[in-house]
């Protein structure tokens, strides 16, 4: 995203935002509630339109992309189309769609991906059951499981551990870490990051839609650590990249903000 801008009803909910996210990334965004974490990632996807600015996923504008099947989309909540009973398994299948543009597949390799999908959020035993019928957690986890089941190059999640218990969080963890082995990107939202926070290689804080800081994580930037990957994105906060933002957002004022958001 360069320059994006996003008015929603007149107000300006981004300003500015230049974001680029790079492969093998695993990102987190932070920010204290209403600063537009999740109009941002939706904006990235092309669900949000633009007033300024643009956005392109792998080289091509949102309108114009066809390759869905390179991401997964984790929303905040499930919305199955107009109250249709549908069961766990039919869910998570359907992550299975976008990726016939991609390759050619097999049914058995489309249940061998779902029962995996379902396997790694604890989910197998409910594979028949209504999603309605679930918790707010449990959907939660089907619709990770819908994306994992699409088997995409990069995971796009709007607070995916919000809700959801700790050992689900364990498990989610468990399941990113091995996203993050196989070079997966994520970009994740997040008010807690628990178990997520050695994933992560790179934070970013939206306050009142700017980035506000861009770099190494909190833990890491608070020991005034910089492991290898984000160097980069840690320069960038600091020599202006970020137009327009003044350039007087150390690791600490990120590290505080990040604690505070936390508590939210
Ligand atoms: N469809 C909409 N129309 C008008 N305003 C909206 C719309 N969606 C979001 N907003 C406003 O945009 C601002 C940013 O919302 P957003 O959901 O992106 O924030 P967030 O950082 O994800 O918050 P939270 O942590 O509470 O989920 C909020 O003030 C919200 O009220």
């Amino acid at each position: 995203m360069t320059g994006g801008e996003v008015a929603l009803d007149g107000r300006p909910i981004l300003r500015g935002v230049d974001l680029t996210v790079r492969d093998g990334e695993f990102l987190v965004v932070l920010g204290a509630n209403g600063s537009g974490k999740s109009t941002l990632i939706r904006t990235l996807l092309g669900l949000v339109p633009l007033s300024g600015g643009s956005v392109q996923l792998y080289g091509t504008p949102p309108g114009k992309f066809r390759d869905w099947g390179r991401i997964g989309y984790v929303p905040q909540r499930l919305s199955v189309g107009g109250g249709v009973p549908a069961t766990v398994r039919e869910v998570v299948s359907s992550g299975r769609i976008a990726r016939r543009r991609r390759f050619r597949r097999t049914a058995a390799e489309d249940r061998r991906a779902v029962a995996d999908a379902l396997d790694a959020v604890g989910l197998a035993g409910r594979a028949g059951y209504p999603v309605q019928a679930l918790s707010g957690g449990q959907q939660q986890r089907v619709l990770i499981a819908r994306a994992l089941a699409g088997e995409p190059d990069a995971f796009v999640m709007d607070e995916p551990t919000a809700g959801v218990d700790a050992d689900s969080q364990r498990l989610l963890a468990d399941t990113l870490a091995g996203l993050r082995e196989r070079g997966k990107t994520v970009v994740l939202v997040a008010h807690e990051l628990g178990p997520l926070e050695p994933l992560i290689t790179r934070a970013i804080v939206l306050r009142e839609g700017r980035i506000a800081y861009d770099g190494a994580p909190p833990a890491a930037a608070e020991a005034g650590v910089d492991t290898a990957g984000h160097v980069h994105a840690h320069a960038h906060a600091h020599t202006g990249v970020l137009n327009g933002w003044p350039d007087v957002i150390g690791s600490r004022a990120a590290a505080a903000e990040a604690g505070a958001t936390g508590e939210a």
